[in-house]
């Protein structure tokens, strides 16, 4: 072991942190979310710190030399900064980041101050790293949420596995500086240390694409679920969603209601002020369903000027009073825009027990919902 070079390990860590950071924006492209923009840059400031302390070596007793150092903490600790906010936002707030900014500006003042005593310096920067490496394995973990176990739980290792080696560098250079009296002292704990430090680059770098995979497809799941018209659900992300919903009441016991909407005569928007019009009545609409839905409840676009809204918890005199509340709505839009006036006609069903699927639900609400267009349209009748 203690035949390997520290500084040949670092060297090669640095350059293969400087091909990844090259590498990965070249692969992933420019159209990528910010958690991927934040952990790429995460890999480009950590190369920055590596060579700044690469570079510091070459300058002993220059005043060049605490200055590349104090750079290279700053870098470093920026770089777990972004690495943390990277999974922010993947997986939603993670704790403790007023605590790790605070670790990550206090790194270079009190490196800086302490910078003529040598165990003082490198325990303090090791200890300092190791905490901030600590808070981000663990904003990996925990909370849990949804989003895949595996690539998390590779970051945590590599991050856990880096603050290790790095507080065990830190006691080193803090208690016993005879043994590891510089950066590339060919001490074992310094020599394991650098090769934690090269796999877990290695690592954290095949995490990051995979998170960056697992969000395409999110991203494409989500674009399969949704109406571009109107940004609501479509038919498949309403069977998807409606079915969940039903399941649910339908195993709980609990009230749940479906109103239909088709809006009247839009033929006739489209035929004398145009598509592009008829789109955008579409679209005001879906804004009014939307805004005017709990976030629990489940609205989407279902055919061409058809909508549907799935209610749960909801009886029959509260599903009447939401519907009052959007045909309200909808006129107050047809105020302000008179050109975009538009009626609907609705039906709405309430859950019995011989609604075996969310199919016998629809189909009743559908047949309230012609009734309705039978007898005069702008108007809302309820499934018997
Ligand atoms: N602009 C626009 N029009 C659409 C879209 N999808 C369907 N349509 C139109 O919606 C109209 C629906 O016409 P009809 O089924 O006769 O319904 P209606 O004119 O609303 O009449 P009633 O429902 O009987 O009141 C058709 O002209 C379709 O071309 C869309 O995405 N954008």
């Amino acid at each position: 072991m203690e035949h390997l070079s520290v500084l040949t390990i670092l060297v090669l860590t640095a350059l293969n942190l400087s091909t990844v950071s090259i590498a990965l924006p070249v692969i992933m492209g420019k159209d990528i979310s910010r958690a991927a923009k934040l952990a790429q840059l995460s890999l480009l400031s950590q190369t920055i710190g590596w060579m700044a302390i690469i570079s510091s070596g070459f300058f002993g007793g220059h005043w060049l030399d605490p200055a590349l150092s104090t750079v290279s903490m700053a870098f470093g600790s920026l770089a777990n900064c972004l690495m943390f906010f990277a999974l922010c936002e993947w997986l939603g707030p993670r704790p403790y980041p007023r605590l790790l900014v605070g670790l990550a500006i206090a790194m270079p003042i009190g490196y800086v101050l302490v910078f003529g005593n040598y165990s003082w310096r490198v325990g303090y920067a090791n200890l300092l790293f190791g905490m901030q490496l600590l808070i981000v394995a663990r904003a990996a973990l925990f909370p849990r949420g949804d989003a895949s176990l595996r690539w998390r739980t590779l970051i945590a290792l590599c991050y856990t596995a880096f603050a290790v080696a790095n507080l065990a560098r830190g006691v080193l250079g803090a208690f016993f500086p005879e043994l590891y009296p510089s950066f590339d002292a060919p001490h074992v704990v310094n020599i394991v240390a650098q090769i934690t430090a090269n796999v877990a680059l290695v690592l954290t770098t095949v995490a990051i694409l995979v998170a960056w995979r697992e969000e395409a497809e999110a991203q494409l799941r989500e674009q399969a679920f949704t109406d571009n018209v109107t940004g609501l659900l479509n038919r498949h992300g309403w069977d998807d969603r409606a079915t969940a919903l039903f399941d649910q009441a339908r195993r709980h016991g609990t009230p749940l209601a479906l109103i239909l909407l088709d809006l009247d005569h839009f033929k006739r928007i489209n035929d004398t002020q145009g598509h592009e019009m008829g789109d955008q009545v579409l679209r005001m609409t879906g804004g009014v369903l939307e805004e005017n839905r709990r976030s629990s409840d489940v609205a989407a676009r279902i055919g061409g000027e058809e909508f549907a809204l799935l209610l749960p918890q909801t009886d029959r005199s509260a599903a009447l009073h939401v519907e009052q509340r959007l045909r309200l709505a909808l006129r107050e839009e047809g105020i302000q825009e008179p050109h975009m006036r538009v009626n609907y006609s609705a039906g709405l069903a309430l859950l019995q027990p011989g609604d075996l699927k969310l199919a016998d639900l629809m189909a009743r609400a559908d047949a309230a919902l012609y009734q309705a267009k039978a007898q005069g349209r702008g108007r809302l009748l309820q499934a018997d």
